[in-house]
């Protein structure tokens, strides 16, 4: 399937555990050739998800598709999709290498395919040792060669930067970007929405097994914001909501001190410009741009969700 750019469509998916709704009506696409986050606060299904899309739960109803085809109807599953679910899941006894070489065999992997992985994964030293000493980084590490030993086009990573520190985040973000770029469909799932945020093209987020959200981040975090300080923010203030911006609606203002104004719709120079225009003291002025962290609170609390 080398070269194959899959979609994972999700549509109408619901999962009941008895009187649990885990997942209900859910629909999003995960697109090859972008790195997607799935987002969502401890509960939210996210888990529950990924494993219906592997197969490893059967939806209530509705379904879950990897380039067309549910996981039990992709011809050689193992080879098409990788997924890391559980950091923990070694046999403490055996080696790096030993471990994969377990699933090697019960893929037909060539055992080439183990020393190329163990270097890109920055296992080479520790191949040898067994993974009852390793550190949670260096499991995620082995998790993520044990998916990629199929070389499979789609990857299903739930939380993968769990335990690496700010060197294997990087390291993490330098790998999951290059596979994305080969045109592999990738969707992770995190809780630390910093670390995502240098990451994800794209953002899935749900909340108590709904959607709340899909699509580019870009576009969902919207045009970034201009914070001043102005020993003049009053003036300042009534000028900006007087004057119509671009497509003619007046910027939004938000005090946030009692020098410093937030301004939604209006770029940074422009904000500038009618300032000098009035006369008025800018003494510092700087573009914001919404974090991820932002964005997720936002989408997720109570108020939003009601909306
Ligand atoms: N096997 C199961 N039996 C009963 N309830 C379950 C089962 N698996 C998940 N749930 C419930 O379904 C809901 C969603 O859980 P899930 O693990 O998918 O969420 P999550 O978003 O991955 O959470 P976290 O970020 O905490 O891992 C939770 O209320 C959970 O308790």
């Amino acid at each position: 399937m080398t070269g194959d750019r899959l979609a994972i469509e999700v549509s109408r998916l619901t999962k009941r555990y008895g009187d649990v709704t885990a997942v209900r009506d859910l629909s999003f696409t995960v697109e090859p050739g972008v790195v997607t986050g799935f987002l969502g606060p401890n509960g939210a299904g996210k888990t529950t998800t990924m494993r219906m899309v592997t197969g490893l739960v059967s939806p209530t109803s509705g379904t879950a598709t990897i380039g067309g085809r549910p996981y039990g109807r992709l011809p050689r599953p193992s080879r098409t999709v990788g997924a890391v679910f559980d950091a923990n899941a070694f046999h403490p006894g055996h080696t790096a290498r030993d471990h994969l070489r377990v699933y090697a065999a019960m893929g037909g992997y060539p055992d080439g395919r183990i020393t190329e992985l163990l270097d890109l994964l920055g296992l080479a030293e520790a191949a040898d040792r067994r993974t009852r000493g390793f550190s949670t980084g260096m499991r995620q590490r082995l998790n993520l060669a044990t998916a990629l030993l199929g070389d499979p086009r789609v990857l299903l990573l739930d939380e993968p930067g769990n335990g690496l520190d700010p060197e294997g985040m990087s390291w993490l973000r330098g790998l999951l970007r290059r596979l994305a770029d080969e045109g592999r469909t990738v969707l992770i799932s995190s809780h630390v929405l910093s670390d995502l945020q240098q990451l994800v093209d794209d953002v899935v987020v749900i909340r108590r097994g709904e959607l709340v959200a899909a699509g580019p981040w870009s576009r969902l975090a919207g045009p970034p914001a201009v914070l001043i300080t102005s020993p003049d923010a009053g003036a300042l203030a009534a000028a900006l909501t007087a004057s119509p911006a671009n497509g003619g609606t007046a910027p939004v203002v938000e005090a946030v001190g009692p020098d410093r104004l937030r301004v939604h719709g209006l770029d940074a120079p422009s904000v500038a410009d009618l300032a000098a225009a009035r006369g008025l003291r800018v003494h510092e002025l700087v573009t914001e741009n919404t974090s991820l962290e932002q964005l997720f609170l936002h989408l997720t609390t109570d108020k939003a969700a009601t909306r």
